[in-house]
């Protein structure tokens, strides 16, 4: 490259000045510079660099091939005269504008490197992306290609770049995108000049508002298959773990939530607390409302299973058909309707305590499927091959006489024996009724900060009264019984008054004759009575209609053709 020759009048300040300034440009050689004083800062400057130096400025004049010749002395005369004896060919230039051109054109220069520096840096990340990238102009000159697209096409840059895409890959999006300005996303396509099938998005580049090219990203079309089924496999394993996290569930009490000062109940929490150390099945018998569900809770909260799973199965609130995929869950297309495979209760409980309530219910098909899963602690999902191993403890309860319902042929001994290994039958509350005092106050504490009332005892008389009832449906009768009290009085203490109220008309004594009343005062009563006994739940209100022996709809009905009472329906 040629370079610009240049020579300096005036070796002051400002000679000076320009001097350093044009020395960093590449393109400019200076021929010379003059002052009439050898001292001035620009003289010594350029004998030090070897540019060489001269007094009389007519000398730079006459120097060959010289472009510019730039004034720094400000004096008027010395423009006129060089003005004068000036070739041509060269061309004079005042020092401010000197300074000016040589300003901008530094600028320019780091603009210059700065976008280098960025163009290396892009180019860096383009080419480590492991999508192909592709760029035309506006006319559809392709200008450029990272690695990824010669990996994925088997087209070489070199073969690529200056191509153009309307004859190279005119179906593509590239091309789409360049005719119309519009995006293009998941166009399925052969990338022209090679058998590579993919699929790319595509999109303008816009300059202040003017499209000035396009750019494509794509991928082969076998990667996106296999990131497809990645992430079809990633679901799974997210929508089982979160159907796994929303029924996993930890016990809720310990020893120290079963009252009672009774001989009877402190047996029981004493084998309970022993059974509890080891791994041993425990078998929980008693009437319903006993607490037997709270003993399984407090039994696993004492055991080294503590910290793991406390999954509780209600045979008898499970429809017979599923309770099978209940227990031991389901693969994928098991049945119809079963798109996803499901876990079962087994397997959910793992390292941890399984708590099946009301086994006397469950049909004897399952309970041989249930006793080969207590021997070999493992199963198969429903419509599974696989064996899935476990490692369970095992507490069943149950209020139905399973001794007698083996006598029936309605429970199977073999399990029975297995289940039985520790049995603890948690008596009636009617038999340890010392129990009261202690449950009565726990329960008013609790129902207080519920009701948000302030009752704070019994009065002597109620007490009696609560003595003298033989509690069918137990600590949860009680439980309801002193919640309908507290939810309608106003009082205190709770009185005989309050206590009648709630009492008497749910109470049928077997000692004393019953008052003649009529056949629908009748059903009423022994419709609530039951709702009482079993809790107003939806459970309750199931195994109500259960004890009645009517449909669940049917209680529904009857209750809702009852005149309101506390009773919720
Ligand atoms: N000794 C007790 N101390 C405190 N609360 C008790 C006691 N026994 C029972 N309860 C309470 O009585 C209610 C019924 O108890 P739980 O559900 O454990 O009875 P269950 O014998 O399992 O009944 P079912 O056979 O009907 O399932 C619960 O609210 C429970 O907390």
């Amino acid at each position: 490259m040629k370079l610009v020759r240049v020579a300096i009048v005036g070796g002051g300040r400002g000679g000076y000045s320009v001097l350093r300034m044009l020395k960093e440009i590449k393109e400019v050689e200076i021929v010379g510079i003059s002052d009439v004083e050898p001292e001035a800062p620009g003289i010594v400057a350029a004998q030090e660099e070897g540019i060489s130096v001269t007094r009389d400025f007519n000398e730079l004049l006459s120097l060959p091939d010289l472009d510019v010749i730039i004034e720094t002395t400000g004096l008027p005369e010395v423009r006129d005269k060089i003005q004068q004896n000036i070739s041509s060919k060269t061309a004079l230039m005042e020092a401010k504008a000197a300074n000016l051109i040589i300003t901008i054109l530094k600028e320019k220069k780091e603009e210059l490197l700065e976008i280098k520096r960025v163009k290396s840096q892009l180019s860096a990340i383009l080419d480590s992306v492991q999508e192909a990238i592709e760029v035309a102009d506006i006319n559809g000159n392709i200008q450029y290609v990272n690695n990824a697209f010669s990996r994925v096409t088997g087209i070489s840059e070199k073969d690529r770049i200056g191509q153009n895409i309307f004859e190279a890959s005119p179906d593509g999006a590239l091309a789409s995108v360049l005719k119309t300005g519009k995006l293009v996303f998941g166009h399925r396509t052969k990338v022209g000049g090679s058998n590579a099938e993919v699929v790319s998005n595509a999109a303008p580049i816009n300059v202040d508002g003017i499209m000035e090219g396009g750019v494509v990203v794509f991928q082969h079309f076998t990667d996106v298959m296999n990131i497809m089924e990645e992430l079809k496999k990633s679901t799974t394993i997210i929508e089982s773990l979160t159907d796994k996290l929303g029924q996993v569930t930890t016990s809720k009490y310990t020893f120290d939530d079963i009252l009672g000062n009774s001989d009877e109940l402190k047996r029981c929490i004493n084998l309970a607390e022993k059974s509890a150390r080891s791994n041993t099945t425990v078998l929980l018998l008693g009437e319903s409302g006993t607490g037997k569900e709270l003993f399984a809770h407090a039994i696993h909260s004492s055991s080294m299973r503590r910290e793991n799973p406390f999954i509780k199965v209600n045979c008898a609130a499970i429809p017979e058909t599923l309770l099978e995929s209940e227990f031991f869950g389901y693969a994928k297309g098991a049945f119809t309707g079963a798109v996803k495979s499901k876990i079962g209760k087994f397997e959910l409980a793992h390292s941890g305590t399984i708590f099946l309530d009301e086994i006397g219910d469950m049909n004897l098909i399952l309970q041989g499927k249930l006793l080969r899963v207590l021997q070999e602690m493992e199963f198969e999902r429903v419509g599974g091959n696989q064996t899935i191993k476990v490692d369970v403890r095992v507490i069943a309860a149950t209020n139905r006489n399973l001794r007698e319902l083996i006598r029936q042929g309605k429970f199977r001994e073999d399990l029975f024996y297995r289940l039985n290994v520790v049995e603890i039958t948690i008596p009636p509350l009617r038999v340890r009724k010392e129990d009261l005092p202690v449950l009565l106050d726990n329960l008013i504490v609790k129902l207080n900060r519920k009701l948000g009332k302030k009752v704070r005892g019994v009065s002597k008389e109620a007490e009696e009264m609560l003595y003298n009832f033989d509690w069918p449906g137990n600590v949860r009768e009680l439980e309801n019984v002193i919640e309908r009290v507290m939810v309608t009085m106003d009082e205190e203490i709770i009185n005989k008054k309050n206590l009648s109220q709630q009492m008497n008309q749910f109470r049928i004594s077997h000692d004393r004759d019953i008052e003649l009343i009529t056949i629908d005062q009748m059903e009423e009563m022994l419709i609530r009575k039951a709702v009482a006994k079993f809790g107003n739940t939806v459970e309750g209100k199931r195994r109500a209609s259960q004890a009645l022996n009517i449909s669940l709809a049917t209680l529904y009905n009857k209750l809702k053709r009852q005149k309101p009472t506390n009773i919720k329906i």
